[in-house]
Parts: C-alpha cells; structure tokens; sequence
C-alpha cells in the first residue's frame, strides 16, 4: 500500500547529516512516493562525497512521485535553493532562510493537499536564528504556526515507551510559568485524542511527571504540583482521562510503571528526552501531535562532523518516515 500523495521529506540544514540520510531514504523504500525537498546542487555534491550516484529529478507540485523499483536510485528532489554556497559539515547562517523555505514548502503542501506527510531531517535552531528568524525554536513550533494552531505537542517514541513533552523548547527558567491549568489541559487532550486517533489506543493511560523533585515532596520542595498540576489532573479524570500522577521524574520511568502506561507526560524537555534517547538513540522518532497533518522526525540533531563522511546512521529517518507511510496510508477498518 501506498499513500494517495507524496510524502515530502525536508532535507535539513544543508551542511549537516540531512543530505546524507535523505539521500539514502528513496532507495530504502524502492515503491514509495518520496519527494525529497531541498537543493539539488548540495544533493548532487553530498552524493559524490558519499560515492553515490543518484538520478536527481527535478519534482514540481502536481508531478507524480511514483518511481519504478527497478530504478531505485532515482530521487524526485523538490528543488529549494539554499541561498548560499554550502560545504558539508560547515554551518552558514546564510543558508538559514533557505533551509525555512523547505519547511514552508513541506507545511503548505500537507495543509493544500499536495502532500500526505512530511518528515524531516534535523536543523541548526542557532543557524535559522543567526541567518533568518531570531524567533526561530524549532520544527514543532514553526510548523505549529505555519497551520496556526496555538497549541502542540512534541511527543518521542522508542519501541514500547512514548515521552510527550508539556513544554518544549524553552529555556528552563521559563518553564515553571509556562505549566499552568489551560497549557497542562490542552496538552494533555492533545496527547489523549492522537494516542486514540493516531495510535489507535481505545483508552490511553498517561502517566505524568511532577516539576519539582519528588513531584513537589507535599509543597515543601516547590508548589506547582499542590497549585497546577494536581488540580488539573482531576478535573481531567473527572471528564473521562486515565491518568496517574503526578509522580516524581526520578523513579518513574521503570517497567512497573511503565507497562501499565501508554505514554509518560514529562514537563519539559531534559526531564523527559534523556531517558527516551538513552532507550533508543537512533532508532526513535519525534511526531509532533495536534497538527492539522503528519509530521515525524529524527531524534538526532544535524552532526555537522559527520556530514559527507558515509558514518551517519539513518536508523531514525527511516523509522520516522515509516511511521509517516502507515499513518498516511488508508488502513483496513
Ligand atoms: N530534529 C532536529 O531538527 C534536531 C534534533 C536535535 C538537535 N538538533 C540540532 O542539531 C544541532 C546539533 O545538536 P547536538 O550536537 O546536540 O546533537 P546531534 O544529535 O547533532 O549530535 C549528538 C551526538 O550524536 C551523534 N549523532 C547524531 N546523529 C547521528 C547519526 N544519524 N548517526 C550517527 N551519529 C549521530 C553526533 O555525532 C554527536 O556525537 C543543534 O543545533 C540542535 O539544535 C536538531
Ligand atoms: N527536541 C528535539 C530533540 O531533542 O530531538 C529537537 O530539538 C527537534 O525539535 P523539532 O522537531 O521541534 O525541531
């Protein structure tokens, strides 16, 4: 099975690793409509880097993407110019505006119905923000406002644990502020709905983390838990939410725990990831959850000293862009 439109993979910052694993992934999933969207000069100088020699298409909306498997080395490529000369492993700022109009293009083509998904390949945050956008944080966010939702939720799985995140790229001191009733509400309706919709959980079981160490020790170590979290988490049970918690970061992620769970809400980004990336660095995939579309990721970042050596593994592009084929590919009911 196939999905009815092309799945368009962004292929990153230019002088990182993206080049070298998208450029991987057509040949990895020989009957799939991939589209890969980025510059096709740094594609075709990343491959003779790498000793490939691919047949780079040129793609436009409209075109179809279906490729013959006996050509598997034939890579439709959205051409998206990167706005400066690129040399792997070597960030430029100036290619920042560049790599954002990939992600322009992959996000307006899932909300017009050119594309079925999108995946991508990791970005610099401090090259966009240097060279394009100061505001720049993230894929999540971006792609959160380029289909003006208000709200998201970045959630990362490796096998049997999925880590969801109640905050997501902020710096630590601001995080305590940004926990409140109507954040932690919306956050956890969003992780609730796609575990049922997406992951087909008829009843999700959501354990959340406290903030504080030993979730708040009764107020004595900080009082988020007793002020916001507690007392959000029981109007949320009180409307049908299956949730436990919260409970202190440090002893909950063991398999007691975490076999009668669905999914763990951390409540920001170091609390949770560590641990997700320890069980599986390179095999885990980020979805970004309350989007009007299919986005998966990478759990890596853009590994500018391996960029054009041949040693990036594509473990976690190819497990993301597997999840985008099956939950953009009509199911059997
Ligand atoms: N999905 C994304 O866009 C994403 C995710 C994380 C970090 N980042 C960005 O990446 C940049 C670099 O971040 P970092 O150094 O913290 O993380 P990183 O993931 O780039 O590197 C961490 C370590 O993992 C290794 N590594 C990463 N990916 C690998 C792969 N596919 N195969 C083999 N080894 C791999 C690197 O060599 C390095 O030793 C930052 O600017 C950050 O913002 C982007
Ligand atoms: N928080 C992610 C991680 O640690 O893997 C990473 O920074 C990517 O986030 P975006 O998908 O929002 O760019």
């Amino acid at each position: 099975m196939t999905p009815e439109r092309p799945i368009a993979i962004t292929c990153g910052d230019p002088a990182g690793i993206g080049p070298d694993l998208a450029l991987a992934l057509p040949a990895l999933f020989p009957e799939q409509p991939l589209v890969l969207i980025g510059d096709k000069a740094v594609l075709s100088q990343r491959a003779a880097l790498l000793g490939k020699t691919p047949s780079l298409g040129d793609w436009q909306p409209g075109d179809p993407a279906i490729r013959d498997p006996l050509t598997p080395d034939f890579v439709c490529v959205w051409h998206t110019p990167a706005g400066a000369p690129v040399t792997a492993g070597q960030p430029n700022p100036a290619t920042g505006q560049g790599t954002l109009d990939m992600l322009t293009r992959a996000a307006r083509g899932c909300l017009d119905g050119t594309f079925s998904a999108m995946v991508t390949a990791p970005v610099a945050k401090n090259v966009i923000c240097e060279g394009a956008d100061p505001a720049f944080t993230g894929h999540t966010e971006f792609l959160a406002a380029q289909a003006a939702v208000d709200r998201v939720v970045m959630m990362l799985t490796a096998r049997d644990l999925r880590v969801a995140l109640a905050s997501t790229h902020l710096p630590l001191s601001e995080v305590p502020a940004a926990i409140t009733p109507d954040s932690l509400t919306r956050t956890l309706t969003i992780l609730r709905d796609d575990l049922v919709n997406k992951y087909r959980i008829a009843q999700p079981r959501i354990l959340v983390l406290g903030l504080n160490p030993h979730a708040g020790e009764g107020g004595h170590l900080g009082r988020e838990e007793l002020d916001v979290i507690i007392p959000t988490l029981e109007h949320l049970r009180q409307q049908g939410f299956t949730l436990t918690g919260p409970v202190p970061a440090d002893t909950a992620f063991q398999p007691a725990l975490l076999n009668q769970h669905d999914a763990v809400l951390a409540m920001y980004h170091d609390q949770g990831l560590p641990v997700l990336k320890y069980a599986g660095f390179g095999e885990a995939i980020n979805i970004t959850l309350g989007l009007p579309f299919i986005r998966t990721s990478v759990d890596h970042g853009t590994a500018f000293e391996l960029a054009g050596t041949g040693q990036a593994k594509v473990g976690s592009l190819v497990a993301a862009t597997r999840l985008a084929l099956n939950l953009a590919t009509p199911q059997d009911p």
